[in-house]
């Protein structure tokens, strides 16, 4: 009999306006909302998605990018198994502010292994006629920055959204198998408490 899906956290950051809500309601329920109003807080959506035979539950918080509402939002970065930082390709302080998303995330996660956790970024709205930030720079910067994933999405048209999403589901599957390797597979199947103890942290979790 198939065990109970495991469960995935990811958490979508950026800037008011860039489009977390549009990319994660894209994804999840396949719709788009063109007057889309500003998140207060956060909320999250459910999606299970499976890769190599197994189910994985996404559990995706979408969070509210208004500087006035950081405190609503930082409670619920622990836990996390992913985090796609977004910014919009019209939108070039949106692009600038990365670097403090990055550091806001690593702070309130508690994140012991920040060198190795999956950051994926998502350079959103590429359907627009007038960029502001070229592909080639976002880039540089993902290269600057851990040589993370990048990829450029539209919410609106679909663009990639599916394929975003989908690979940073990969990715942690990827980066559990490793430390299940290294751990000498002791048989525990919670990911992310396996995470925490290879990076000499305490087990359990608390979103
Ligand atoms: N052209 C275009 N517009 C988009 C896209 N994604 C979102 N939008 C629009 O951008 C505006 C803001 O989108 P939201 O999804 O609410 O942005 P958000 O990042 O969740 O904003 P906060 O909740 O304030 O953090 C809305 O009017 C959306 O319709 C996209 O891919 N292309």
């Amino acid at each position: 009999m198939a065990g109970k899906p495991k469960l995935l956290k990811v958490v979508l950051l950026g800037d008011g306006g860039v489009g977390k809500s549009s990319l994660m309601n894209r994804f999840v329920s396949n719709k788009f909302d063109a007057q889309s109003f500003h998140t207060i807080g956060v909320e999250f959506l459910n999606k299970d998605v499976v890769l190599d035979g197994e189910t994985y539950t996404m559990q995706i918080w979408d969070t509210a990018g208004q500087e006035r509402f950081k405190s609503l939002r930082t409670p619920f970065y622990r836990g996390a198994d992913c985090c796609l930082l977004t910014f919009a390709v019209d939108d070039v302080q949106s692009f600038k502010n990365l670097a403090m998303w990055m550091k806001e995330f690593l702070y309130y996660a508690d994140v012991q292994d920040a060198d190795s956790f999956p950051f994926v970024v998502l350079g959103n709205k590429v359907d627009v006629e007038h960029r502001e930030v070229m592909e080639g720079d976002a880039k540089v910067w993902c290269q600057q920055n851990g040589k993370l994933p990048y990829y450029e999405t539209s919410a609106k048209d679909s663009t990639n959204v599916d394929k975003a999403f989908l690979w940073a589901v990969q990715r942690v599957v990827q980066l559990e198998a490793n430390f299940e390797a290294k751990i000498n597979h002791d048989g525990v199947v919670d990911l992310r408490a396996q995470r925490n103890r290879a990076a000499g942290k305490k087990d359990g979790c608390c979103s």
